[in-house]
């Protein structure tokens, strides 16, 4: 068997953050080597209690958890953090005791750096929550990209609406700076955007037969999804929630139930499309000089084997 596949969760802790976290953990094709924490979901001091919290809940208090950055890579602090979706305890309001744990003395950035000097080209990188801890970990080691193996992320929306406004997607507008430094940066990057997660959908008879099972993980889940479910009911009058951050896990898991195309990646900054990710397939070649033009290429997420990913997070949270 090939040895699993280095990786390393940032993550906003999050609902749909604690399913990927657990499917990571319960995948003998990878192996999780840590937890950088951000803001999205919830804010970043909560971000990292919520790591502590599920790596205790799943035994696995050897996993170190790296804080994040608490602003913006412009150091703005205005930050938008979606409760309404995962509730104000970011895992549906169930008030869980504080960790026993901490997190380690180094900030989330310089563990990416030195993680991914240690052992360069394989460590990748699940990128959860907006781009922040990525883009500095670029600005602190320009070989950070050469170094890093891949950058998995769960964010942009390619050609369809966003979810937090009609341009923008949640973690790209979350510090859309930030993205556009990772998208432009040269390294392997595969986003998986919500034009993909979107076709991932969580029933209500699949809760239920989660509810059933005796897996821990899956228990678990169970008791937090509710705050979930109730905001996709109210949000998209759907009866099922998205599975957007155990796609993206599962992407960098098992990437045959993708498909990509590739090309050049820009976000916009500033306006009413602030967060809007624009993709360029270089199919053209344009007469004047354009913003994507001398940008390298990255992987865009276009399909998804759906039902395959919903059975193989049910299969590994059951099994648990
Ligand atoms: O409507 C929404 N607004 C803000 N964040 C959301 C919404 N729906 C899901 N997420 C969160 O943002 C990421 C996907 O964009 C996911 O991590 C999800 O938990």
């Amino acid at each position: 068997m090939e040895e699993p596949k280095k990786i390393i969760i940032d993550t906003d802790p999050g609902i749909d953050d604690a399913m990927a976290i657990f499917l990571a953990l319960q995948s003998p094709e990878v192996e999780v080597i840590g937890l950088t924490t951000i803001y999205g979901n919830v804010y970043t001091t909560l971000a990292t209690r919520n790591a502590l919290h599920l790596l205790e809940v799943a035994g696995r208090t050897d996993i170190p958890v790296a804080e994040g950055s608490h602003v913006t890579i412009t150091k703005g602090t205005k930050l938008r953090i979606a409760d309404f979706v995962h509730g104000t305890d970011g895992l549906g309001n169930q008030n869980f005791p504080p960790p026993k744990g901490k997190a380690i003395e180094q900030s989330a950035a310089a563990f990416l750096v030195q993680q991914a000097n240690l052992y360069p080209g394989k460590v990748t990188v699940v990128a959860l929550g907006p781009l922040t801890n990525i883009a500095l970990a670029i600005q602190l080691d320009p070989a950070f990209t050469e170094n890093i193996g891949q950058i998995v992320i769960l964010g942009g929306a390619f050609a369809v609406n966003g979810n937090v406004n009609p341009a923008a997607e949640a973690n790209i507008f979350g510090d859309p700076d930030a993205a556009d430094i990772v998208f432009t940066s040269g390294a392997d990057i595969l986003a998986v955007g919500i034009n993909v997660t979107h076709q991932v959908v969580l029933t209500d008879a699949d809760r239920d037969k989660l509810a059933q099972s005796d897996g821990k993980f899956a228990q678990y889940l169970c008791r937090i999804l509710d705050v979930y479910f109730s905001y996709h009911h109210d949000a998209y009058s759907t009866r099922g929630v998205y599975l957007h951050d155990p796609t993206a896990l599962i992407a960098a898991v098992n990437p045959s139930l993708i498909t990509y195309t590739e090309g050049a990646v820009r976000v916009q900054t500033i306006g009413i499309t602030r967060g809007l990710t624009l993709f360029y397939n270089k199919q053209k070649r344009f007469g004047e000089v354009t913003d994507w033009g001398d940008k390298p290429s990255v992987k865009v997420a276009v399909t998804v084997d759906a039902p395959s990913v919903v059975k193989l997070l049910m299969d590994r949270l059951m099994a648990s």
